[in-house]
């Protein structure tokens, strides 16, 4: 079907009596949730993903992202009643929709260098299948100028963009796991950049059928691809500026969190809170989009505040080094609990988690390293350097949190200090209230509040 040639009206019409099919390329914490709010939305949707066992257990109506509240329940009932499928058959899938969003990992290596792998992949597959009359959608962050080089694989069609044979756009994923499902429904407004008027009109319909706080329409792709990039550079910086800040106020014997708290108070500051590192595939890799397409400009803020959250996992284990020193221990043989592999509390994924430079600097000096996460198992803590325990396993000579589970939120201080031989606890994710572990004989350290 041409949806080109619809009014928005005629679109939002056919779109919400399932007339109009709209295949998501990923189905992982960000696809998985889109899909089934479309499909919810009484859409026929498919949903591609390369894993086969993935494909198996969603077409069950078996969600694999478990930590996604209420999501278990949409996909089961989504399978159930037909308006949701999933398929490993990204062509067939190209064939039979209309509108394709790819929303498949965009990540950088080690050094920022950005990997586009999946992406382009996807491209092809759907230029593979590309109608007339059909709108491709990138959601994934983009390096900006990335979706519109995408142009030539999808005219290997034959179809030309100029000539108006089909849409394309960057609408970009602007949701967190964990509150995706809200997130999606209208958290935020929809950012919408197409290559014509047309290609707008008809998202901005079909936007606006699931997402209550409305669209902002950019005059470009590039510029909506730059939106995205931009609020994670925002926020690597700003969490940057707020670790530089912390490591003032350690020199200084200054509480950090109480003086940003009374900082923000005055509107126009946001400081952000310091901690053992910044991880996850997004904060630490869309400023990589911005540093590596830089020619003329040098990107000195965006690069500095880049290494010094990198560096804050090293200052974690300065930290520990000093806080078993004031009690005559040294790191050699010392039974460290490392509480959190993951790169944030509720979320299960390693990408650059502040836990795994920590272990692997903790067993340079010859400790003896074990880690619990409340969503991972051995197999996790082995991956990356550590023996699994918990809490009451060993006594421990220090305990170092990495990640802000809500578990170790609310983690029982009189029980911990029957399981240390030193009550010494590192916390990267200011989760532990300070006064309190003092007042029950802890010494405790964390970003930007050092007292021995
Ligand atoms: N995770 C987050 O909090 C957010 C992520 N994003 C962006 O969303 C995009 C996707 O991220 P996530 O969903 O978190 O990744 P994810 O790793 O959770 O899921 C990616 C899914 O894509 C599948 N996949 C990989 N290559 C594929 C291919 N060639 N064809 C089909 N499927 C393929 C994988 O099997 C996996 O199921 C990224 O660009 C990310 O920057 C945006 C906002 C939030
Ligand atoms: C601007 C923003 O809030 N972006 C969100 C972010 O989600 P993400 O899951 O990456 O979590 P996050 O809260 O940004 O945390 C990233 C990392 O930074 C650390 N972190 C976070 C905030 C802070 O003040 N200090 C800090 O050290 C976290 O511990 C974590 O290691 O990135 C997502 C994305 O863009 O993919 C985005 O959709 C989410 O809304």
């Amino acid at each position: 079907m041409s949806m080109l040639n619809l009014s928005k009206e005629e679109f939002k019409n056919k779109f919400k009596n399932g007339k109009i099919t709209v295949a998501v390329y990923g189905q992982g914490k960000m696809g998985l949730p889109l899909a089934n709010v479309f499909a919810e939305a009484g859409v026929n949707v498919i949903g591609v993903d390369i894993c086969e066992e993935v494909v198996e257990n969603l077409n069950k109506g078996i969600n694999h992202i478990t930590e996604e509240p209420f999501l278990s329940e949409l996909v089961a009932k989504n399978v159930k009643n037909g308006t949701y499928c999933a398929t490993t058959d990204g062509k067939l899938a190209a064939e039979k929709a209309d509108i394709m969003i790819i929303l498949v990992p965009t990540l950088t290596d080690e050094k920022g260098n950005i990997k586009l792998g999946p992406v382009y992949n996807v491209a092809e597959i759907i230029s593979s299948g590309l109608k007339e009359g059909n709108i491709v959608i990138t959601e994934a962050t983009m390096p900006p100028s990335t979706t519109e080089s995408l142009i030539t694989i999808f005219e290997k069609s034959g179809l030309k963009l100029s000539n108006g044979d089909f849409g394309l756009a960057h609408a970009p994923e602007r949701t967190m796991t964990g509150t995706a499902l809200r997130d999606i429904k209208g958290q935020y407004p929809k950012i919408i950049g197409a290559n014509d008027s047309k290609t707008l009109e008809i998202l901005s319909g079909m936007y606006e059928t699931i997402n209550n706080a409305g669209i902002v329409p950019i005059s470009g792709i590039k510029g909506a691809e730059a939106v995205k990039v931009f609020e994670g550079v925002y926020r690597d910086v700003n969490i940057g500026l707020a670790n530089e800040l912390a490591l003032w106020c350690e020199e200084h014997n200054v509480d950090a969190l109480e003086v940003f708290e009374s900082a923000n108070t005055q509107p126009y500051c946001h400081i952000h809170t310091p901690g053992a590192g910044v991880g996850g595939h997004c904060i630490p890799v869309y400023p990589w989009f911005v540093i590596n397409s830089s020619e003329k400009l040098n990107p000195r803020i965006t690069k500095t505040a880049r290494e010094l959250n990198d560096y804050m996992a090293h200052h974690m284990v300065e930290l520990t080094i000093k806080g078993l020193n004031s009690f005559e221990k040294s790191l050699k043989n010392a039974k460290i609990l490392v509480l959190g592999l993951t790169f944030r509390g509720g979320v299960k994924e390693f990408m650059k988690s502040a836990a795994i430079p920590i272990i692997s600097e903790l067993n340079g000096w010859d400790a003896d390293v074990y880690a619990f996460d409340p969503l991972c198992d051995e197999t996790d803590a082995n991956r990356y350097g550590a023996k699994w325990a918990e809490m009451e396993s060993y006594k421990w000579d220090a305990v170092i949190i990495t990640s802000d589970h809500v578990e170790f939120k609310n983690m029982d201080l009189d029980k911990l200090m029957k399981n240390v031989n030193i009550p010494l606890i590192v916390d990267g994710r200011n989760t532990i209230d300070p006064v309190i572990a003092r007042e029950k004989g802890f010494k405790y350290l964390s970003v930007g509040n050092f007292k021995l």
